[in-house]
């Protein structure tokens, strides 16, 4: 039967990449995405800008939304400090299943708790379920029309402090002209735009980084 593009992204990283090696699985994913299918990474140019973000933070505690494949947990997590925590949220069984064996072959499995589900539900249970006070770092990479009710669900819930910093993906392409506009003109953040390119492509498509006032 037919195999899908994640299961295809899979094989190439345990065929090309070297386990325990986690620079090597985000080589053979962009490696596939470049030479062979087109997947919603967030890829080799902006993956530079989001690694430059995390050693700046050195942040203790993570919550990326949308895992997808796991190509920018595992990127995330490579960086982290050795008690960091990085929790990932993915809607899609399938693809969370991806995910976990591509975090696996890259020996990152200790660091990262993957939970599947919708962010609406879960950020609520972060604290009770996951012991988190707040997030140093919040990377945004899932539904475009979910960052702006998310993040003001993440204030809501006490989820971030003085210095929290958000990361936002796609912010032009496909976009998220609400968030967008909500987090460039609260007087509660400090926006920076990272001018890059869709993934894999030669669209315009940016990194929008935000630090929490309190
Ligand atoms: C509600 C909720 C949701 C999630 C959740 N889990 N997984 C995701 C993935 C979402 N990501 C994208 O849709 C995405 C799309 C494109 C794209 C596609 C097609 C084009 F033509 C051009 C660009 C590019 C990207 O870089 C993207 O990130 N969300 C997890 C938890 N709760
Ligand atoms: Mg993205």
């Amino acid at each position: 039967t037919q195999t899908t593009r994640p299961q295809r992204m899979l094989a190439a990283v345990q065929k090309n990449a070297t386990r325990g090696d986690p620079r090597s699985v985000v080589k053979a994913i962009d490696q596939f995405c470049r030479q062979k299918e087109w997947a919603m990474n967030v890829g080799d140019e902006k993956g530079c800008i989001l690694d430059s973000v995390v050693t700046e933070v050195n942040p203790a505690t993570v919550l990326e939304l949308g895992t997808y494949c796991g190509y920018s947990t595992v990127r995330i997590a490579s960086l982290l400090p050795p008690d960091a925590k990085l929790i990932t949220l993915e809607f899609n069984p399938h693809n969370a299943a991806i995910a976990r064996q591509v975090i696996a072959w890259a020996g990152l499995g200790d660091k990262i708790q993957l939970v599947e589900g919708a962010s609406g539900d879960w950020i609520p249970k972060m604290k009770e379920k996951f012991g988190i006070e707040t997030f140093d770092l919040v990377f945004l990479d899932h539904w475009k029309d979910r960052y702006l009710p998310d993040t003001k669900l993440m204030e809501e819930c006490g989820l971030l402090r003085k210095g929290s910093i958000l990361l936002a993906d796609n912010v032009i392409s496909p976009g998220t002209p609400d968030y967008l506009e909500y987090i460039r003109n609260s007087p509660r953040y400090k926006s920076q735009y990272f001018r890059s390119h869709l993934e894999y492509t030669k669209a315009e498509d940016g990194l929008e980084k935000s630090v929490f006032l309190g």
